[in-house]
């Protein structure tokens, strides 16, 4: 502690300072300069604040949300490479020209026709008829016929419903429309179509507010999707409603460092990424109105490959 000196050394008299050895009537203790005393309680404050000031940017940062795609956007075509992560590093060898070496994501509202995707929701809305689940979120897999009802999955294939339901012409479409999303993503990352091809799951989802019933209800958990559907390389999604018009909430957030970015659903719009750790995402709860999708699977594993639907009577 320093003691501060009221008086300062007087002289002796002959003008000199009094040596503070011989000043021995006083009890005095060395004074530190106060412009060289260090002020920690200053210094203290300074440095919580800059912390603070760090931590609010850090979680601001992260915790925003940049769009990627906007509904309002009509978007040609707008991607982004991103660096892979290390899932696929086993797999490069085995599927030589599949595997993913650009990883990235990518937005497309010109590969299918909103009339197109119009068809599309028709179909899913007539064969969601048959089911639905009783919690928020219901799928129909035109491929393996399963379908959501109550807190289950059922085949629609054994209902005798199904002759009326589906007719051959929505099969056409829907393996139409199907192939030209397999083309855009075999072109946009480089690939061969021959080696690429459509895996299970792939699926008509329906999305309403109604509260979870079981775990098939919780759409909104942050999930890879490599590691939810082991065979999965590609994932695509095309949109059949609109966000903001048909229902609010259900934006798919992809899950980044700096900051999350945002896809608005828009009817028509198909939206790929490399199936890796790299690309982190989920779907923001749906707080009202209906959201339809439809999930196009693609894996490098011809093992993994399924067939295009058949109607099944
Ligand atoms: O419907 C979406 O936008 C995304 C769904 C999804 O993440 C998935 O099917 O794995
Ligand atoms: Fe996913």
């Amino acid at each position: 502690m320093t003691v501060k000196q009221r008086n300062p050394r007087k002289s002796a008299g002959n003008g000199k300072p009094v040596p503070r050895s011989a000043d021995s009537s006083r009890t005095e203790v060395e004074e530190t300069p106060s412009k060289y005393r260090i002020d920690w309680r200053r210094i203290v404050t300074r440095l919580l604040l800059i912390i603070g000031i760090m931590a609010t940017v850090y979680f601001t940062k992260r915790d925003s949300m940049m769009p990627f795609a906007k509904q309002k956007e009509e978007i040609n075509k707008r991607s982004v490479d991103i660096s892979c992560s290390e899932d696929y590093t086993e797999e490069l060898r085995q599927f030589q020209g599949c595997t993913p070496r650009k990883c990235g994501r990518v937005v497309w509202d010109s590969v299918i026709h909103p009339s197109e995707a119009s068809a599309l929701l028709n179909i899913a809305q007539r064969g969601l008829t048959l089911g639905g689940s009783a919690g928020g979120a219901s799928i129909l897999d035109l491929h393996s016929g399963a379908l959501s009802q109550g807190n289950a999955f059922i085949n629609m294939y054994k209902l005798d419903a199904i002759k009326t339901v589906f007719n051959q012409d929505d099969f056409r479409i829907y393996s139409h429309i199907k192939n030209k999303i397999h083309q855009a993503i075999a072109n946009h990352f480089g690939i061969s179509q021959d080696g690429l091809y459509l895996t299970h799951p792939t699926f008509f989802s329906r999305i309403t507010s109604a509260p979870p019933k079981t775990i098939h209800d919780e759409y909104w958990h942050p999930h890879v999707d490599k590691e939810t559907y082991e065979s999965f390389h590609y994932t695509s999604l095309l949109y059949l409603t609109d966000y903001g018009q048909d229902f609010e909430g259900g934006r798919f957030i992809f899950v980044d460092k700096d900051s999350n970015k945002t896809v608005e659903p828009r009817r028509g719009r198909v939206s790929a990424f490399t199936s890796g750790s790299e690309n982190l995402h989920y779907v923001e709860p749906v707080t009202s109105g209906t959201r339809y999708a439809i999930t196009v699977s693609f894996t490098c594993d011809p093992t993994h490959a399924i067939t295009d639907p058949k109607l099944r009577t």
